[in-house]
């Protein structure tokens, strides 16, 4: 069954706005593990928009303590800043479960784009090996919905990354226009794809509750989903808790 992991990024958007410790990052993830959710995601940014060192360790250390996965997203590539060590430093010091590597700039106001992977993987190389060596798991975010990026997949398979993310993104915007079916060819493809070369497939960006089912009906062997947007937003009018064992009870639903 695919697994659940909670990113917890808008959590700090609304913590950070007053400049204070509320809205509680931790009691949120743990809130998340309580109803059932299998991991925690976080996505910190140079610029600290949102997520900050300090909350990926103290992330790592609540996950760690309830034996559940942490993945943490960025790019490994932004060089670090005050309040930012760096990618692959954070994953040096927080050893999570798995490391997405994702290409966003600075400027970016969110995620919107793989790697290219003809052009990215010699330099991804060492990074995966690195990543890796500290007991990650890596994955890397890939598009599916563009043909020259989405060729890209065996070169994603051949920095030696143990999974591709593929962005999901495109995939919301052509369900909330209820013209998802090409799209989700096309997503199915490319994880058959994935997996023919050896990676395994997460997905990410953009789900929700409404989208959700469909995408995994469609798409087989989605390793895991990471939700952090959509859920939020809801937990907003129902609860964080009742809205996770939601998203638990679309997963289950899908048919094997
Ligand atoms: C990689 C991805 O698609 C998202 O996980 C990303 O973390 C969203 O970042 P923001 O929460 O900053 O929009
Ligand atoms: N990798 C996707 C993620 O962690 C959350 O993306 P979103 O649900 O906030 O769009």
């Amino acid at each position: 069954m695919t697994a659940l992991s909670v990113n917890v990024n808008k959590i700090a958007v609304l913590r950070n706005s007053r400049g204070g410790s509320e809205p509680d990052v931790l009691r949120a993830a743990a809130t998340c593990l309580d109803a059932g959710a299998h991991g925690i995601t976080v996505h910190p940014r140079p610029d600290g928009r949102h997520i900050r060192a300090d909350d990926v360790l103290a992330l790592a250390r609540l996950t760690r303590e309830r034996g559940v996965e942490f993945n943490i997203e960025g790019n490994p590539f932004a060089p670090a800043r005050e309040g930012y060590p760096g990618f692959v430093e954070l994953c040096r010091q927080a050893r999570p479960a798995q490391a997405t590597l994702v290409p966003d700039g600075d400027g970016q106001i969110t995620s919107d784009h793989g790697f290219d992977f003809a052009r990215d993987a010699g330099r991804l190389r060492p990074l995966v090996r690195e990543l890796k060596q500290m007991g990650c798991r890596v994955s890397l975010f890939a598009d599916a919905w563009e043909p020259v990026r989405a060729e890209g997949i065996e070169h994603a398979a051949s920095t030696g990354a143990d999974r591709v993310e593929l962005y999901t993104g495109p995939y919301a915007d052509a369900a909330a226009a209820g013209e998802e079916g090409p799209m989700l060819e096309r997503f199915a493809g490319i994880a058959r794809r994935a997996r023919a070369a050896g990676l395994e497939v997460n997905a990410g960006h953009d789900l929700s509750q409404s989208n959700l089912g469909r995408f995994l009906e469609a798409v087989e062997g989605v390793r895991e989903v990471s939700i952090g947007h959509a859920l939020i937003s809801e937990a907003l009018y129902d609860g964080l808790h009742r809205t996770v064992q939601r998203y638990l009870q679309v997963i289950a639903s899908v048919r094997a």
